[in-house]
């Protein structure tokens, strides 16, 4: 079988804030087409690593490659465009522009291109709302007009406006209720095959952990103690997964109890 490709290396990373050491030799592959999530106690440095991964901080020591490219060592702008620009992020807050429409937050990473026509811009902006369920009458609205499901979605439109191979997802269900989250679970799914996107998340939600991680990286002791599948992780022997998964382990027992009864729908007669 061949090795797959990998999208993110990261090589004995150290982080380091005056004395106090967040990240000590850390190793970490993710691969074309996952969906990788990062786990570990509060403070224990997932922002960070992220921020890292998106060439927003230096770690104090070590490499970080995006598409190949280490991320100390981007000397020029077009280099730095050229991995930035198969990038998108869902930070946290959604962060829309509070001062900027639905249509003009969209439209901010394709003007900042200054490559494109205004026609050309409004077709992609209108296509990527559409690919995020949002009616073109919302267009014209200010953010602070919109739910905050809405405003989740227009951020993953803005996110995705540049057709990035690569998403970073910062706690992307925080702040919605169970059902806007599942919903924001499955257009993120629909939009991950539809996309052939690469993502990284952070979550503490943990449906939302179950519902997309394929491989999952626990930060913990300063290191990433392991990294594997939701089972792998479950059978490593810590004191955080431990009591990580005490929490969990019904929503395991609830997602394979469903596909189970999925594998074994009945015939229709
Ligand atoms: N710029 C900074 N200067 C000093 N300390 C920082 C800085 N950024 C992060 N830290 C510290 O690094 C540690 C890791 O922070 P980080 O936000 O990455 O953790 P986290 O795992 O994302 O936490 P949480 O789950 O609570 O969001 C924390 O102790 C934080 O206070």
């Amino acid at each position: 079988m061949n090795k797959p490709e990998c999208i993110i290396e990261i090589e004995s990373l150290s982080t380091r804030f005056g004395n106090h050491i967040v990240h000590r030799d850390i190793n970490l592959d993710v691969y074309r087409g996952e969906i990788l999530t990062l786990i570990g106690g509060s403070g224990s440095g997932k922002t960070t690593l992220l921020r890292q991964m998106l060439g927003l901080e230096r770690p104090s020591q070590g490499k970080v490659r995006v598409f190949g490219n280490s991320l100390d060592n981007i000397r020029s702008n077009i280099q730095e465009k050229n991995v930035r620009g198969h990038c998108g992020v869902l930070f946290q807050q959604g962060a829309l522009f509070s001062a900027l429409t639905v249509f003009d937050n969209v439209a901010l990473p394709l003007r900042e291109l200054h490559a494109l026509s205004e026609d050309m811009i409004r077709d992609l902006v209108m296509v990527k709302l559409n690919m995020v369920a949002i009616e073109p009458k919302h267009a014209n609205k200010m953010p602070s007009a919109l739910s905050g499901g809405m405003i989740k979605r227009v951020a993953l439109a803005r996110a995705l406006a540049l057709d990035p191979e690569l998403l970073f997802l910062d706690e992307p269900t925080a702040g919605l209720d169970p059902e806007l989250s599942q919903s924001f679970v499955e257009l993120i799914l629909a939009l991950r095959s539809e996309m052939n996107l690469t993502i990284v998340m952070v979550t503490h939600d943990l449906d939302t952990l179950v519902a997309l991680s394929d491989r999952i990286a626990v930060l913990a002791d300063q290191q990433v103690i392991i990294t594997g599948t939701l089972d792998e992780i479950r059978r490593f022997q810590h004191p955080f997964i431990t009591s990580f998964f005490k929490t969990i382990q019904h929503k395991i027992e609830q997602k394979n109890h469903s596909e189970q009864t999925w594998k074994t729908v009945p015939m229709p007669s």
